[in-house]
């Protein structure tokens, strides 16, 4: 800091009590001086008052006036000049184009020279060149007593009014002779050396604004996840391990009864692995199998469990859908093993449930599971499809279960994310009988939005896997994503708005699907991601 004013400004004021600054430092812009008052008062060392005053400066062509001369004495002086009389034409040659123009008229109007055929004559001796005495007089003194001349010398734009501002500085009760630099910090080595002793401490600032912290955050579908596992938990649910993205398609179509020929099992719709293509048949897994819920590995359940017979299971399901067992008539068509062994993304977390399913084979009771993870079908992408989402899905299993009791777990379910009216309609899927698609009336849409699949396992499912004749399973399935943005996002816009207009909030809800790459893959603004607020299912 070469042009630091600070020890100037000490070295001045240990000299006089008080100083002005447009005395001390006349030429220094008042930002700097007020830079280094501000450094040395907020450490006590002085005190200041500000001052501000109208003073008028000359413009540049007033300065130009104060030093020549006005362009009419200009005028005058060039005719006295010429003895006797000085040619009209010749004028601004000598005296130049604007003096001739301008000072010419005023010089007629204040009766100094006049006009004798082509020539221009004196009429006195000398004159009192007024303009140019003004301008001096409010050069010396920034001020003039004559309101009239100001306003008629501001209409000439030979001077203008502005600010001056200056500091009344005097000492303060830190005052010292030199600024000396505060320590920030408190170090080890001040602690050791003992210049602690006499050091001079910053003093905190509490009114800085602090910089904002850098921290992690949590991606707007990991909070609803987690709001959906907080359901699913008050409600008796245990997790089941979603850790396994690939699936052979035993487990993730055969088992559940979804015939080879099945659309969904076309390149079109489902990932096939190319190498390996295939896995082993399905057989015991060891003991940390990380597919097993906690509840079927404890000590006390093991002593119940019955080993499970899987070439018995390999040959239920071809049995089942080759020519139909436990009282269905199947598909009738050759059942082909290697087409079961084929690995494949899994399309649907219900390969997860297929397979905790025939776990609880071992030791049949009734059971709640649940998982949330992702799952990948061969989709074109575009704005609201990825080839990849999130499936959020339960399973209850139980003796003596009925369709009205799915019906009125759903109801207790989606209340608890907020959606109090639930409509049910027949649908169809392979592995479910009866089937219904749920749709839940949105209060902020104003509509039915399509929420959910749900259903009762199939027969030819369960009792494949071996789990008894009277045991019923229900089964839902839907997408993280959905509720994600219809909760998340799209709620938020829709309270900060306040929208009741219902076609307003249509538009919003499609802007929000719309949206959909934003939420997942590589499209994510990770701006968003911090800025978002925490969500909660709750309506309220
Ligand atoms: N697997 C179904 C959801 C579902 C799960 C369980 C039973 C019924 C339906 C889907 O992908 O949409």
């Amino acid at each position: 800091m070469a042009s630091d004013l600070t020890n100037p400004i000490l070295d001045a004021l240990s000299a006089s009590e008080t100083i002005l600054s447009n005395e001390a430092f006349p030429s220094t812009p008042s930002s700097t001086v007020k830079s280094a008052l501000d450094r040395l008062g907020s450490r006590q060392m002085l005190e200041y008052e500000t001052r501000e005053k109208e003073v008028i400066t000359l413009t540049a062509e007033g300065q130009e006036i104060a030093a020549n001369g006005s362009h009419e004495a200009k005028v005058f002086a060039a005719v006295v000049a010429a003895m006797d009389g000085l040619k009209i034409k010749e004028l601004p040659e000598i005296v130049g184009k604007d003096n001739a123009k301008v000072g010419q008229g005023n010089a007629f109007k204040r009766g100094w020279i006049k006009k004798d055929n082509d020539l221009l004559r004196a009429t006195q001796d000398s004159i009192v060149d007024e303009t140019r005495e003004l301008l001096l007089t409010l050069q010396r003194t920034g001020a003039l007593d004559d309101g009239k001349a100001i306003t008629d010398l501001k209409r000439r734009k030979l001077i203008t009014p502005s600010k001056e501002i200056t500091y009344k500085i005097s000492k303060g009760p830190k005052f010292a002779r030199e600024f000396v630099k505060e320590e920030t910090d408190l170090t080890a080595e001040m602690l050791t050396n003992g210049s602690w002793k006499t050091a001079q401490l910053k003093p905190y600032n509490f009114n800085a604004k602090g910089a904002p912290t850098p921290a992690g955050a949590l991606h707007p579908l990991n909070k609803v996840r987690q709001e959906f596992r907080n359901i699913f938990f008050e409600m008796g649910f245990e997790e089941m391990p979603t850790n396994r993205f690939v699936e052979t398609g035993f487990w993730n179509f055969d088992a559940l009864f979804v015939p080879q020929q099945h659309p969904a099992r076309d390149l079109q719709d489902t990932f096939y692995i190319s190498d390996p293509p295939t896995a082993d048949p399905p057989r015991e897994d060891p003991l940390n199998d990380p597919h097993r819920p906690a509840s079927t590995q404890t000590g006390s359940q093991t002593t119940k469990e019955q080993p499970l017979d899987y070439q018995k299971y390999w040959d239920n399901v071809r049995e089942t859908h080759e020519n139909g067992k436990f009282g269905s008539i199947g598909y009738r068509y050759p059942w082909s093993a290697d087409e079961s062994l084929r690995l494949v993304l899994r399309t649907h977390t219900t390969s997860v449930s297929t397979y905790v399913l025939h776990k609880l084979a071992a030791n049949p009771r009734p059971a709640r599971f649940f998982s949330i993870d992702r799952v990948f079908r061969n989709e074109a992408v575009d704005a609201t499809h990825l080839a990849e989402f999130h499936q959020v899905e339960g399973v209850i299993a139980d003796f003596g279960l009925t369709l009205g009791g799915l019906i009125g777990f759903m109801e207790v379910f989606f209340a608890k994310m907020g959606i109090h009216q639930l409509r049910f309609k027949p649908a169809y899927n392979p592995y479910t009988e009866p089937s219904m698609e749920i749709f839940g009336y949105h209060d902020g849409l104003g509509k039915w939005v399509e929420i959910g699949n749900s259903g009762m396992f199939r027969p030819e499912m369960l009792e494949s896997m071996g789990l008894p004749k009277d045991m019923r399973v229900y089964g839902f399935g839907l997408s993280l994503e959905r509720p994600t943005m219809i909760k998340y996002i799209l709620f938020h816009v829709l309270e900060f708005f306040q929208i009741a207009n219902v076609f307003l909030s249509l538009f919003l809800f499609r802007y929000a699907v719309s949206n959909i790459r934003e939420l997942l893959g590589h499209k994510v603004d990770l701006h968003f991601i911090e800025t978002n607020p925490a969500v909660r299912l709750e309506k309220d």
